[in-house]
């Protein structure tokens, strides 16, 4: 298990379980070409971008989902955290969208124009349904994956590029997802999941494990597609 995995998961917790279920398609995604060319920072900025865009229209959805939490959840120290959390996402969206868009010179009219890709769609579709579907311990394992992975994938690069890192092409990326920070800021949700678990069931248990690697997959996914450029639906 990887170093954000260890850190997260004690031994014999849902966290854990979640973890170890998903280990092979978790290493599968950092594997893939996307973020190890990323890493080796000959991503070209063709493919960046279009995953820059792919991925505005993704914390769109992501926001969304937290806005329906919020609305059908009863714990108010949840809705609490899920407010909260609407500002890490304004400010991821300042740290590194804002960057990459002035950097790459990405036009406010391309991302207006934008069409989700096939493999985003599904992966929001698949989170809204939750959303508008799902209980709160439900929605939260949907937005487990996000936060995790990213934190990892995160981490690791910034472990394996050292003081690489420095002048990097994806430096803001690689800092900010590897920053204690956007690591503490989904602290509430691990600690929310791991508090309603302990109401579930094991047959729910299992059910939302599943929902976990699923999520895990559909980020994996998610780049996969941004590398293949792959278009969206009314092409
Ligand atoms: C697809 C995706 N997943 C996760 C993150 C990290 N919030 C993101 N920006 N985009």
């Amino acid at each position: 298990m990887t170093y954000q995995l260890i850190r997260s998961a004690q031994p014999g917790s849902i966290l854990e379980r979640f973890a170890c279920a998903a280990s092979h398609v978790w290493q599968a995604g950092y594997e893939q070409p996307f973020i190890q060319e990323l890493r080796q920072g000959i991503l070209s900025q063709e493919r960046f971008t279009w995953y820059m865009i792919q991925d505005r229209l993704y914390l769109d959805d992501y926001a969304n989902v937290h806005a329906l939490a919020f609305a059908s959840c009863t714990h108010s120290t949840i809705q609490q955290d899920l407010a909260h959390a609407l500002g890490d996402i304004a400010h991821e969206l300042a740290t590194v969208h804002d960057t990459y868009t002035q950097v790459f010179g990405i036009s406010e009219q391309r991302i207006t124009h934008a069409v989700q890709s096939a493999a985003a769609r599904a992966y929001t579709t698949s989170m809204l349904e939750t959303a508008y579907r799902g209980n709160t311990l439900e929605i939260l394992v949907a937005l487990l994956p996000c936060a995790w992975v990213y934190a990892d994938y995160g981490a690791r690069l910034a472990q394996e590029l050292g003081d690489a890192v420095h002048g990097h092409p994806y430096e803001q990326w690689i800092s900010t997802y590897a920053a204690d920070d956007f690591w503490d800021a989904s602290q509430w949700l691990r600690d929310d999941i791991t508090l309603l678990a302990q109401q579930a069931t094991e047959v729910e248990i299992q059910r939302l494990e599943q929902m976990f690697v699923q999520g895990v997959d559909l980020e994996r996914v998610f780049w996969a597609s941004a590398y293949e450029m792959q278009a969206g639906w009314n092409f």
